[in-house]
């Protein structure tokens, strides 16, 4: 297993918001996490990537064997885990091309390697807006697309997306599906894949373009079913999540 969580319960601000999460993602795969508003998603994610406000009070994460519960971000990001936030913060002062040679190691008093460069203009972004303060004043399309090519730059092994596609229209819906299946192995079959995702979405939308192995549905902070994403997508878009809190009062 590349991802491994057992039994994770974690506190925010002093309120338990997981609650004995249990998941496992294999190498090659892509889930998806679906779930109302506040059932702690996100809260799950970060907890995955370490940031520190995020208190673990039962249970593990293990990635690529490794006991990671205690390590710092910038380790975990070490080991291979990247994340696409639902809304990141500017940064004023760093320009997106040089966060994009820090992340690709690369001397900032360089130009930006070729192959950067290439993703950038994939990405529909020109040499000005590559000069611009990392998410100041960018549009929800901008930001988004953004993540994306910092998440290129640095081609993780397992790959957080929280709501890529929030804020987007369909065109560019369609390129960052693209360019998320680059950072999922897509272009691969599926038995020499090796980069994992874990993907949150509300709508699914995203799933017309981007495939997925497994869904799992968060539920006041535990797991409360798992399978297949269509079928679980259709129940939840006919009945609502009612069946999967019934689900999660079974556990
Ligand atoms: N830093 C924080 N301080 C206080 N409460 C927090 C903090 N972070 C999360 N919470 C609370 O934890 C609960 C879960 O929030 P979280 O953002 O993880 O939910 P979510 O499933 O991602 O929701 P959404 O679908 O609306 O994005 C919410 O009640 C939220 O208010």
């Amino acid at each position: 297993m590349l991802l491994e969580i057992e039994n994770l319960a974690v506190e925010v601000a002093g309120k338990r918001v997981l609650k004995g999460v249990n998941l496992s993602i294999a190498e090659g795969e892509t889930h998806v996490l679906l779930g109302p508003n506040g059932a702690g998603k996100s809260t799950l994610f970060l907890t995955i990537l370490g940031f520190p406000q995020y208190d673990v009070v039962e249970g593990s994460i293990k990635f690529k064997g490794q006991d990671i519960t205690n390590l710092t971000t910038a380790e975990r990001v070490q080991l291979g885990i990247g994340v696409s936030f639902q809304t990141p913060p500017a940064i004023r002062g760093i320009s997106v091309g040089d966060l994009l040679k820090i992340i690709s190691n690369q001397d900032v008093r360089e130009e930006l390697n070729p192959r950067m460069k290439e993703l950038a203009n994939q990405l529909k972004f020109s040499d000005e807006f590559l000069d611009r303060d990392v998410n100041l004043g960018f549009s929800g399309g901008e930001v988004k697309r953004s993540e994306i090519l910092q998440l290129l730059a640095q081609m993780p092994d397992f790959t957080m997306f929280d709501e890529p596609d929030s804020g987007v229209d369909i065109e560019n819906v369609e390129l960052l599906a693209s360019e998320i299946g680059t950072l999922l192995d897509k272009d691969k079959p599926q038995r020499i894949r090796q980069r994992s995702g874990l993907l949150i979405t509300h709508l699914g939308y995203i799933l017309n373009f981007v495939s997925a192995d497994k869904a799992h549905v968060l539920i006041d902070g535990v797991i409360s079913c798992s399978g297949n994403p269509n079928e679980i997508l259709e129940d939840i878009r006919k009945s609502g999540f009612n069946g999967c809190v019934e689900c999660a009062q079974c556990l």
